[in-house]
Order: C-alpha cells, then structure tokens, then sequence
C-alpha cells in the first residue's frame, strides 16, 4: 500500500487518520474542539461528510500543523491509489502556513482562509464564566402574544395553507405555535412595520409565515428552506423583537442578539439588512469581520450594540482580548447553519457559545441540512424540544425557479465551452448579471484574464483579494456596474444580489450542498434563473448526488451523466472515458443541452 505518513509525537491521532486518508477512500469529517482521536476515527468512518476532500485535508493539515509543527508527509507509489496520493501531495505542497499576528498559523492557499478570518480559534485566554455567580438580568422570552386572527383560525386553515406551501414541522409538532399569514399578525413593532411597508413585499415567505411564530414564541428552531426564500428576516425581525423585550443595555455590555454567518460579505449583507430595521428603532448594530477596520468595530462595540452580526473568526478575536463579552447574549443565530457546524467553524463555534449563557434561544437556518450536521446540531441546543422546520422537500433540494442545465466535458473543453458560453452570452445580452464559479484562486484569476483578453469585463473575488475590492466586486455587480463576477465560494452562500440570470459552474463543486448554494445565487424570490454546470470524468463521484438533485428539481438529466454514473458504477471512470468535444459547449448550435 503507498502510505503517506504524518509524525506527531505531540498528537497521535494524526498518524492514524492520515494513514485512514490514505489506505482508502478519503471520508471527509470533522474536526471536534477535543481533537480526540477516538472520537475523530468515529466521525470519519461515519459516511455522512458532504465537505469536499480537499476541504478536508485542508482544514486538517492547517489544525494538524497548529497542533503539532512535526506533521510531514513521505513516500509514494505508483498506480491509481499513488495518483490520487499524489495530487493530494501537491495539494499539501501548496499550501503555505504562516504565522499572524498571534504566532497562529494560517492556510492560505485554501480559500476557506476567506472563510475564516481567524482560523484557529484556540484561545487560551477565554474560560467559560462563572454563570451561577455572575449577576445579570434575566433574559424575557416570554412576550409574544399572537393576534385575534391567528388564534382563531382554523385547524383546516392552518393545515391547508401548510400543505399548500410545504411547510412540514419535521420535529416538534407538539408546540408548533399557529402560522402568521400577513405581516400586521406577527405583532411587530411599529418601527419594523414601518421599514416592511416601504418594501414592495405583500405577504410572509412561507418560512416566516412559520418561522416568525417559533422564533418569537422563544423556542429553539433549525428552519430550512430553499435559497432566496426569506430566511434572513425570517431570523432577524423575531431578533430585534427579542432585543427590545430585554433589560437595556447597561455600560460594557455585549450584545443580546448575535448572528454568526461564514463569510465577510454574507456578513456585511445581514448586516445591511438589519441596519435598515434598527434604525428605526433606536437600536444599535454592528458587523465584526476580518480584513475590515478593526478599531472602527471596537468603537461600535464599546458605544454598546445591541445586535452583532459576525464571523466567528473576527468575534473570537475580540473576545479573546476581552474587547467585548456575550454575558447578555440571549438569542443566538447560526445562518448557514450547515457550514457553520461543518469541520471548519466547529471549534470556533463551541468556544463562542461557551461565552453565552445557558439561557438562551437557539436558532439555525440554510438551505442545506446534511445528515452528519443534523447530528451535531444537537449538541448546540439547551434541551431536546427544539422544533426543526422545513420549507419544501426533507431530502437535500434545489430551488425549482432554477433551470438546471448540466454538460459533460473533457478537461480540455472545459475552457472553450466557458469562452464560446460567455461570448454567446455577452451578444445576446451584454447586461444580464453572470455569476461564474470556479474552485480555487488560481481558476477565478485564470478565467478573469481570459475574459480581459475577449474584452469582457469582469470582477474576480476570492480570499487572496484584499477586503476592499471583495467590497467593490460586490458593490459593481449589485448596481449593474460590472455584469460578470469570478467567484470561489466565497460567494456561495446567502449573497442576495437582485436579479442574477444566470450562475456559471466552471467547476463542479466537491460539496453537493455548494452546488445548491452556488446556483441559488440565482431564481430568487419568486423569479427564475438558470444554472450552467461543467461536469468532467473527474467529478465522477459526485454525479450520483448531482442526478438526485436535478431529478428532485424535475430537472431533465442530461444522459451523458446517466452514462458517467453507470461507469461509476462499473468502477470505472476516472480518466477512462473521454467525453467527445461534441458534447461540449464548443458545439452550441444544434445540440441538445439539459
Ligand atoms: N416577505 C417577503 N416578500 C418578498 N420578498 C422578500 C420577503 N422577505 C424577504 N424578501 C426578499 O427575498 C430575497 C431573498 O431573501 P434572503 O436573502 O433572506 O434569502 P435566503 O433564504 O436567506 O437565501 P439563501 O439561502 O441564499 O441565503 C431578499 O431580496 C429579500 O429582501
């Protein structure tokens, strides 16, 4: 067997999940705060992990480093275990650690690096406070009154507009408050009446509808519902409800809402949102995330703010040095939930939330909700009677507003389906909002300059970039300034940009749950989009999961994927077969595409 080794005197468990990595298949898992190899061989072995292999590796290489400096590599074989040894070899070769300002190391060849903006989350300097000792106001989670017409509607009513908008209560049908159908019903205060008035909304997402009630009601909830369905006022109106049933804020208090969210720009973007709604309400909001002035989010911090919208990375960094503090923190949101429990942002996460007290409200939401997370989600809430919403299908969906078309290419016509795909494009439509994805850096830059030299514009966004322009990116596609943006993942999740047509995959994402996010970029709120894939004989094991979703979506399958499952499952594959130029893009006229 070729086996790449890795030392660690210092943590064994390296050495027995490495070989695992190595011995056969990768089985992507996660990472516990513990590090416990016996917990860590479990997890690994358990078939759940929809996080890309080399996301994994990644994200373990970069921990494993932390952990113990020793961590190296050696001797490969020939044959195709060797192969794939080897393209991850020259994955770890990649990758470049180097300290920050804190002597921790950092992954930055790794886009989760954007991810993360501080990714080791393993302070010494925070311990779990005292809270039987500690004197604080006791949280109110108990004021929602809801309306005359939402009492006394009907059980036939209640069922029938649940049936209609596929909402099923997956769990906790017991205490499921009644659904709240306009939005005068949800008792919100005037000043949040007021900003929803001036939005051209005319009723509840259907996530709301439902969401609203349980948030409000103060019961734990995991609320999933396709993307661009409304999750974030779905999360965010019950928050400043919440906030103003507390005591006020006294001098050097943290916030009493916290929202965590994976990346800088979601962030900002949640942020923007509940500015629009505090404002109103005299309530003070800021948004903590790296690559920002940091000394500008200390000042909003220390005028006291009553919601912080964050990533994990940056909040631990200010509590960490003690610059804020989650004594009063009563109501606590994980958006993109799944992400924010994966391998990554696990340990972050539980350092966080032991700076909140026990007595708090619990709530998280996304489109995706793999099995593996849904387990480790529990662990989060207080108690066993949290309720889990779901909006549509239980099993893993895509927004159906989105037509989903799928191309089986070989590598090399990869680029030329991309070229001939934007240029066609760009005549029919020189303004029409395309969103592309490709998987690393390098590929954003790459596909960038291609489309300089074609003398289409566009802007690239990825970790590598500084915060400014991932800023002024955003900034250009939203007002229609630049119609192309180049994106890793980092612009997967939540980006809420009006109007997309369609989203570009030039790589097939390793996580069918990025796939869903990705493409979800368009078909927003009610309107329809189209998503384009690339697929290769390399994405061979990810084409069973991507024929699930489209059949889900009722999406016809394009039967070279039919036909690249079956040699799957002949256990061929993997460069074996060559998919002809033909059934490229590079053909366009006249060829059935799916
Ligand atoms: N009640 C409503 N009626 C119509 N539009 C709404 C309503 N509530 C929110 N929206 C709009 O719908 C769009 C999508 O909402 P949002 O970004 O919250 O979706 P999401 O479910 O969080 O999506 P994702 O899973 O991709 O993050 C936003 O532009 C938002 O302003």
């Amino acid at each position: 067997m070729h086996r790449l080794t890795a030392r660690s005197p210092v943590w064994p468990g390296v050495t027995q999940v490495w070989s695992q990595l190595i011995g056969r298949e990768l089985q992507p898992c996660t990472c516990p705060a513990s590090w416990s190899p016996t917990r860590l061989f479990s997890i690994s072995t358990s078939p759940l992990r929809q996080l890309s292999d080399k996301d994994w590796v990644q994200s373990f290489l970069s921990q494993a480093v932390k952990k113990s400096p020793s961590v190296s590599s050696e001797s490969m074989g020939h044959g195709e275990g060797a192969q794939r040894a080897q393209r991850r070899h020259r994955l770890f070769h990649d990758l470049n650690f180097e300290p920050d300002r804190h002597g921790r190391h950092h992954d930055r060849f790794s886009d989760r690096s954007s991810l993360h903006d501080q990714y080791s989350g393993f302070s010494d300097s925070m311990t779990e406070p005292d809270w039987r000792n500690m004197a604080r106001p006791p949280p109110n989670f108990d004021f929602y009154q809801p309306a005359a017409s939402v009492t006394h509607r009907s059980a036939e009513e209640i069922q029938s507009f649940r049936r209609e908008n596929h909402i099923h209560v997956v769990q906790g049908q017991s205490h499921v408050p009644q659904p709240i159908l306009q939005f005068d019903e949800g008792n919100f205060s005037p000043g949040i009446l007021n900003v929803l008035s001036r939005q051209d909304f005319s009723t509840p997402m259907p996530i709301q509808s439902q969401g609203w009630p349980i948030a409000l009601a103060g019961q734990d909830l995991v609320a999933i519902g396709q993307t661009g369905s409304g999750k974030t006022l779905g999360y965010l109106l019950p928050a400043l409800m919440h906030i103003q049933h507390q005591s006020p804020l006294a001098a050097r208090d943290g916030p009493i809402a916290l929202v965590m969210a994976p990346t800088r720009e979601l962030v900002n973007q949640i942020g923007q949102v509940a500015h629009a709604y505090c404002k109103g309400l005299q309530l003070q909001t800021t948004c903590l995330f790296g690559g920002a002035s940091r000394s500008r989010q200390l000042r909003d911090l220390d005028r006291g703010c009553h919601l912080v919208v964050a990533t994990p990375g940056r909040l631990l960094d200010f509590l960490s040095s003690h610059q804020t503090n989650l004594t009063r923190t009563s109501y606590v949101v994980l958006d993109e939930a799944d992400r924010m429990l994966d391998m990554g942002f696990e340990p972050q996460i539980r350092q966080i939330l032991d700076q909140v007290p026990p007595e708090r409200q619990m709530l998280m939401w996304s489109a995706t909700w793999p099995q593996g997370v849904q387990e480790l989600a529990t662990d989060f809430f207080q108690s066993d009677d949290h309720i889990h919403l779901n909006i549509g299908s239980t099993q893993l969906h895509a927004n159906k507003n989105i037509t989903q078309i799928v191309d089986v290419v070989t590598s090399q016509d990869k680029m030329p389906s991309f070229i001939d795909f934007m240029t066609n494009a760009r005549e029919h439509d020189p303004h029409a909002r395309i969103l592309v994805f490709a998987d690393t850096k390098r590929a954003v830059d790459m596909l960038q300059r291609i489309l300089q030299n074609k003398r289409i514009r566009s802007h690239a966004i990825h970790g590598d970039k500084s915060q400014s322009d991932r800023d002024r990116a955003i900034q250009d596609f939203r007002s229609g300034r630049i119609s192309t943006l180049i994106a890793t993942n980092v612009a997967a999740r939540g980006l809420d940009v009006d109007d997309v047509k369609c989203v570009f995959n030039f790589d097939l994402p390793t996580s069918i749950e990025d796939y869903v996010h990705r493409i979800g970029r368009t078909g927003r709120r009610d309107r329809s989009g189209v998503s384009y894939t690339l697929v290769t004989s390399d994405n061979i094991n990810q084409v069973d999961e991507l024929i699930q979703v489209l059949k889900e979506a009722d999406q016809k399958v394009n039967p070279d994927l039919i036909e690249l499952s079956h040699l799957k499952k002949q256990g061929r594959g993997l460069g074996k077969k060559s998919f002809r130029k033909s059934d490229g893009y590079s053909k366009p006229r006249g060829r059935k595409r799916y």
